[in-house]
């Protein structure tokens, strides 16, 4: 009877979900060798492993999909089933699944090994993404110089990851169909259980454009005033290798030039974090004692034994930050290679939060041990910098000296945040944009490049350096497009990352709405038991609920809105407007008089 058979299929899918840990501690472990040490033999193995694991997992999907789990009564047993029956990549004939790994790897190992040639030195070419390259966007102001390392990496790293991409693209849509989905993009969006997930992100750009295009046009006109308009057009799109970074994402290494107050006192955190001798060890430290002070977990010492948070000399890695659970309730990792600089401490912060989410979750079936939704599990590390990068905060940990806030001040301090957090949700909702097309198959293989600048011109009024032709493969350019890593989970998080932190700051008493001395900007829950433990019931839950039961434990909110965020930077947006106004600047942008189709 049904209660017999419940009963079964709850002491079948305990046993199901322990060789499911045993599983991914092995993938994890394989993966783990090959992206920490970048060689043939490792990159066999790697996929060896995975091709071993799929054909067990395929077994396990046999025997699973005999039970009428539909019937249950248990809740939480019903999902760790429906879960479960969803095969993956897995259900690819054994052929195919080691093809498109090797696709992947291909790709992947492509990104990681790119090196260039400087721009003063034509026979120097050992230039890597990190440090170098990196270092160039973040420093050079010479338009040529920043021209030719955007040049040289999206034709290194993206156009050699054409013929890979377009393989990938076929055998990742077959094993969509074989999970019963149309293609990869409804099989990607599946994971935040709402059947209206696409129309959510655009009504979410809709609420979030108009402050970025005031933000988007205040900056034009500063990078003109700076390069002229032979450079920077008065109308136009900003072309996309002059704002700090390879891809346009954070516009944050542009600010000593650009912030509404220059004669305000510059606050440089990567001078003060270089002239206090910070160590990337010194900047995980830090982290973990924000998590403790807030009564959330310490990092085990497998963590501070096995991660690897500086960049080897005697081997290539995937040197792209990532954070790492083995499934065994111990062993958890971060591969990065850190840099000391004010960008590296947020890093250092996001992937912390992984972590943090990793241990807080782990007494859960293994099924479980998820973010509510993709985008959860990248908001809780850049919730805790939104308080890491207060004023208040820089100055408790003596990054900052001194004076308290003034108006102009204020400002300052919400441009440096905008121009990191507005800025990057045109850029994330275009990169699945056009990955939704691509998995549709409404952007053929030929249109790639061109629906990739359409995009990126229209939403984000980007435009390349140079012409571009359909030959070209920009957007592989980007670490997760080579890397096969969804992105609108970014999107995602850079929205609730602000309904989360304005809730931690009033669990905290941070924040008091109405009340100019509690402002939302000056807000650092550092040491707040009562926000760290809502953040903890919160995260305990991992994906054994919808995601807006988690939203509502911690926010009690039921959905992700752009509101947090908007009345974060509300002085902002005034801001702009009365200053874009002032100067008769041109609001939004004519499409890109660049070739790229
Ligand atoms: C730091 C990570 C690893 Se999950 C990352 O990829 N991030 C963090 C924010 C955006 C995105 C990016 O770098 O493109
Ligand atoms: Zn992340």
């Amino acid at each position: 009877d049904l209660e017999a058979s419940e009963q079964e299929g709850r002491e079948y899918i305990i046993h199901l979900d322990k060789m499911a840990g045993i599983r991914k501690n092995k993938a994890s472990l394989a993966e783990w060798a090959y992206t920490s040490n970048i060689t043939e033999e490792n990159e066999v193995k790697r996929i060896q492993v995975q091709l071993e694991l799929s054909k067990q997992e395929k077994q396990a999907w046999e025997e699973t999909k005999m039970y009428r789990w539909q019937d249950f009564q248990d809740f939480s047993l019903r999902r760790m089933f429906k879960k479960y029956s969803q095969l993956g990549v897995s259900a690819l004939p054994d052929e195919k699944y080691k093809l498109l790994m090797q696709c992947v790897s291909g790709m992947e190992s492509n990104y990681a090994t790119s090196k260039i040639c400087d721009y003063k030195n034509a026979t120097k070419c050992d230039l890597a993404l990190e440090p170098d390259i990196t270092e160039i966007f973040a420093k050079s102001q010479d338009p040529e110089e920043l021209k030719h390392a955007w040049l040289e990496w999206h034709n290194t790293a993206g156009s050699r990851a054409r013929n890979n991409f377009t393989q990938y693209v076929e055998l990742d849509n077959e094993a969509a169909k074989l999970n019963g989905f149309k293609d990869v993009a409804e099989w990607w969006q599946s994971e935040y259980e709402v059947p209206d997930f696409e129309q959510q992100l655009a009504k979410l750009w809709e609420d979030v454009k108009p402050l970025y295009q005031q933000l988007h046009a205040y900056v034009r006109k500063r990078l003109r005033d700076k390069y002229g308009e032979n450079i920077v057009s008065a109308k136009g799109p900003i072309p996309a290798h002059l704002l700090g970074n390879m891809w346009a994402q954070t516009w944050n290494n542009i600010e000593s030039f650009t912030r509404p107050y220059p004669d305000k006192k510059e606050i440089d955190i990567t001078k003060a974090m270089k002239d206090q001798n910070y160590t990337p060890l010194k900047m995980f430290q830090m982290s973990d004692e924000f998590f403790r002070s807030l009564n959330l977990t310490a990092m085990p010492e497998k963590f501070w034994n096995n991660s690897i948070i500086e960049k080897p000399t005697d081997r290539e890695i995937v040197c792209h930050a990532s954070a790492w659970d083995f499934y065994d309730g111990e062993d958890f990792r971060i591969k990065m290679c850190t840099s000391v600089n004010k960008e590296h401490l947020r890093v250092v912060h996001h992937e912390m939060g992984h972590i943090q989410y990793y241990l807080q979750y782990r007494d859960k079936p293994v099924i479980f041990r998820a973010g509510a939704n993709p985008g959860f599990h990248e908001a809780v590390g850049d919730t805790i910098a939104l308080s890491v990068s207060s004023p208040k905060h820089l100055r408790r940990v003596g990054l900052v000296s001194g004076d308290a806030e003034d108006e102009q001040t204020e400002i300052n301090q919400l441009y440096k945040m905008g121009i990191d957090k507005i800025v990057f949700l045109p850029f994330a909702y275009t990169l699945d944009l056009f990955r939704y097309g691509v998995f549709r198959g409404t952007t053929s293989a030929d249109d790639y490049n061109c629906h990739y600048w359409r995009l990126r011109d229209a939403l984000q009024g980007v435009e390349p350096p140079v012409p571009r032709s359909k030959d070209d493969f920009d957007a592989a350019a980007k670490y997760h497009v080579s890397a096969d890593v969804e992105y609108a989970r970014y999107y995602v998080s850079f929205i609730i990352q602000f309904q989360f932190h304005r809730a931690l700051c009033q669990l905290a008493g941070e924040y008091v709405p109405e009340d100019l001395t509690k402002k939302l900007v000056d807000c650092d829950i550092y040491q707040s038991v009562n926000a760290g433990n809502a953040l903890s019931n919160m995260l305990k839950m991992g994906s054994s609920k919808p995601w807006p039961d988690a939203m509502e434990a911690l926010t009690g909110q039921r959905a992700m809105r752009a509101d947090g965020l908007l009345e974060y930077f509300r002085p902002l947006h005034e801001w702009l407007q009365a200053e874009n106004q002032r100067t008769g600047e041109f609001i939004g942008w004519e499409p890109s008089k660049i070739q790229y189709c």
